[in-house]
C-alpha cells in the first residue's frame, strides 16, 4: 500500500519544527561519541559553561561536570527529562542515544533547556524548594554535630576536677587519642564534647556513638558505612558510617568497653593507620579524626579477662583522664546543683530555686552511685513535687531513692492489675508481658536512680539488650523509674 503524501509531508514538517522548537527553547546542544568525548557542542552553551578551551574530543566531564551523558551511552537509555546543576542554575536535560542505520549505538545527543520554561515552572519551583530545605538540613545536622558544650559548663572547683579540667584543656590542644575514664554519670560525655570544642576541630563535626546501645550485628555497618549494594537491602548508594561522618573532627566512642572482640582488631586498625574499609566493600577508606573514646567499666581486668584487646587498650590509652566519682568531690555537689536548678528553671519556664545548707548537706550525705546524672534526676524529681522556691533537706529526703528493697519474687512483681484489660476481661498474653516486662525495667531504672549498667545487672540482661528493650517499649532514655 502506498503512503499518502500528505504523512509523509506531515513527517517531514514535524521533524523540521522539532528541530525549531529545540533550537528555540534550547540553551545549548552537544553530541558525544561512545566514548563520552565531545564531538560538537553549541556556543551559547560553552558560553554558558564559561569553559575558556578547545573543547572538543575531551571526555564530557571535563567541560560538564555534572554530565550523566556517559551513562546515557553506556546504558543505551534515554534520560528524557532531567535536572542539572550548572553554577547556580538549574536546567532541565534531556539526553538522547544515537545509533547508526544498524542500530550501533555510536553516541548521544544531549538538548539544554531554558531553565525558564514556563510549563516547567512547577517543576522546578519544587525542585529548589527541596534544594532549599535540604540545604537548611544539612545546615541543622552540621549544626548538630558540632560539640553543645564547651568546658566551661564542666562545674567543679574541687583539687579533682580542676585537674581534670587542666588535662582535658591540654588534650585538645594535642591531636592525641583522649581515653576517659570514670563512673557512669561524671560526665564523661561532656568532657568529650569540651575537649572537641577546645581543639582545632572544634568547626568540624562532632560525632558520638554509644558502642553498647547498639546491638553487636548492626555495629560494624554503624561505624564503618556499607558499600552499595553490600547485602540484599542494602542501599544502592554508599551508607556512610561514624568514621567517615566525623571526618575532620572528632569522633567519641562512648562505652568502649563494650566494643565487641571482632570488632576491635578492625578499630586498631583505624587508630594505626586511618584507615578502614566499609562493609562489603575492599576499597580502602582514609579518615583523618580525632578519637575520644570513654567507658566506665575496668579496662584493665577486661584485658586480664580477655575481653579487650591489650594492644588496642595500649593505643587508646595514650590519654588517660579519670572522672573522680561525685562522692569524692562533695565540695562540688552544691555549685553542680545551683547551675542544674538554674537549667531546669530555664527549661521549664519557672522561678529558679534555691537550697538550704541542710539540703546541701543532705546531698553531701548521699552516696550518688549515678553521680551527676543522678543529681539531677533527684532535682528533677524534688522540682516535680513541690512548687516551694526554697528547697529544704525535706525535700531532698523525700526525692532521694529509698533503700534498694532485695529483689522480690517475679510473681509478686506482677499487680494483679495488669493482668485484667480496664473493663475486667483477661488481656492476651502479649500485652500482659508487655506490661511486665516495661514495669520490671522501670523497676530496675528507679531502683539505680537511672544507671542503666546497674538496671541491666539487676534485670540479668546486657546493656545492649536494655537500651533495646526500652526502645521497643518506648520507656524514655532519661527515665529513672518516677513515670
Ligand atoms: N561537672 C559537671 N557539671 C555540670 N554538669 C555535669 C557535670 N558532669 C556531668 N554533668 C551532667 O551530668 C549528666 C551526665 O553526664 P555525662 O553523660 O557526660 O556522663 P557520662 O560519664 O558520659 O555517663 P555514662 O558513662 O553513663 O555515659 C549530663 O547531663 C551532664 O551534662
Amino acid at each position: 500500500m502506498s503512503l499518502d503524501p500528505n504523512f509523509e509531508h506531515l513527517r517531514a514538517r514535524a521533524v523540521e519544527s522539532l528541530f525549531q522548537h529545540f533550537a528555540d527553547a534550547c540553551v545549548g546542544l552537544i553530541v558525544v561519541d561512545k566514548d563520552a568525548r565531545i564531538a560538537w557542542i553549541g556556543d551559547r552553551y560553552l558560553e554558558l559553561l564559561g569553559y575558556p578551551k578547545e573543547p572538543l574530543g575531551k571526555p564530557v566531564e571535563e567541560v560538564i561536570p555534572n554530565s550523566q551523558m556517559r551513562h546515557v551511552v553506556e546504558s543505551g537509555q534515554p534520560m528524557l527529562i532531567d535536572l542539572m546543576d550548572i553554577g547556580k542554575r538549574t536546567i532541565v536535560v534531556t539526553r538522547l542515544p544515537l545509533r547508526d542505520d544498524d542500530g550501533t549505538l555510536i553516541g548521544a545527543i544531549g538538548l539544554a533547556l531554558f531553565d525558564r520554561a514556563e510549563h516547567l515552572r512547577p517543576l522546578m519551583s519544587k525542585y529548589q524548594r527541596l534544594q532549599e530545605e535540604l540545604t537548611r538540613t544539612r545546615q541543622e545536622l552540621a549544626n548538630e554535630r558540632r560539640a553543645k558544650y564547651s568546658l566551661s559548663q564542666m562545674i567543679g572547683n574541687s583539687e579533682s576536677m580542676r585537674e581534670v579540667k587542666r588535662l582535658a584543656r591540654r588534650a585538645a590542644q594535642m591531636d592525641s587519642t583522649v581515653l576517659l575514664l570514670g563512673e557512669t554519670g561524671t560526665g564523661k560525655e561532656l568532657l568529650a564534647h569540651g575537649i572537641h570544642a577546645a581543639s582545632p576541630r572544634a568547626n568540624a563535626p562532632f560525632v558520638g556513638v554509644n558502642v553498647a546501645a547498639i546491638p553487636e550485628n548492626l555495629l560494624e555497618a554503624e561505624l564503618f558505612g556499607v558499600a552499595p549494594g553490600a547485602y540484599t537491602g542494602a542501599d544502592r548508594r554508599l551508607r556512610e558510617g561514624k568514621f567517615q561522618l566525623a571526618n575532620g573532627g572528632t569522633l567519641f566512642l562512648d562505652e568502649i568497653g563494650d566494643m565487641p572482640l571482632p570488632l576491635q582488631a578492625k578499630l586498631l586498625r583505624v587508630l594505626q593507620e586511618r584507615e578502614f574499609e566499609a562493609v562489603g566493600s575492599n576499597k580502602v577508606v582514609r579518615v583523618d579524626l580525632r578519637i575520644i573514646a570513654a567507658t566506665s567499666r575496668d579496662l584493665d581486668a577486661l584485658v586480664r579477662d580477655k575481653q579487650f584487646r591489650a594492644d588496642l587498650y595500649y593505643r587508646l590509652n595514650v590519654v588517660p583522664i579519670t572522672l573522680p566519682p561525685l562522692r569524692d568531690r562533695t565540695e562540688d555537689i552544691a555549685s553542680i546543683a545551683d547551675r542544674i536548678l538554674d537549667d531546669l528553671a530555664l527549661t521549664s519556664a519557672s522561678p529558679a530555686r534555691d537550697l538550704t545548707a541542710e539540703a546541701v548537706a543532705a546531698l553531701k550525705a548521699y552516696d550518688w552511685p549515678g553521680n551527676v546524672r543522678e543529681l539531677r534526676n533527684v532535682l528533677e524529681r524534688v522540682s516535680a513535687m513541690t512548687d516551694d522556691v526554697t528547697l529544704t533537706a525535706a525535700h531532698i529526703a523525700a526525692a532521694l531513692p529509698r533503700n534498694a528493697p532485695a529483689q522480690r519474687d517475679t510473681a509478686e512483681e506482677v499487680p494483679a492489675s495488669l493482668l485484667r484489660s480496664v473493663g475486667g476481661s483477661p488481656r492476651a498474653l502479649t500485652d500482659v508481658l508487655k506490661d511486665t516486662e516495661r514495669a520490671a525495667i522501670i523497676g530496675a531504672l528507679a531502683r539505680t536512680g537511672g544507671v542503666k549498667a546497674q538496671a541491666a545487672k539487676l534485670l540479668g540482661i546486657s546493656r545492649a539488650s536494655l537500651y533495646e528493650r526500652m526502645q521497643a517499649l518506648g520507656i524514655r532514655e532519661d527515665m529513672q523509674g518516677s513515670a
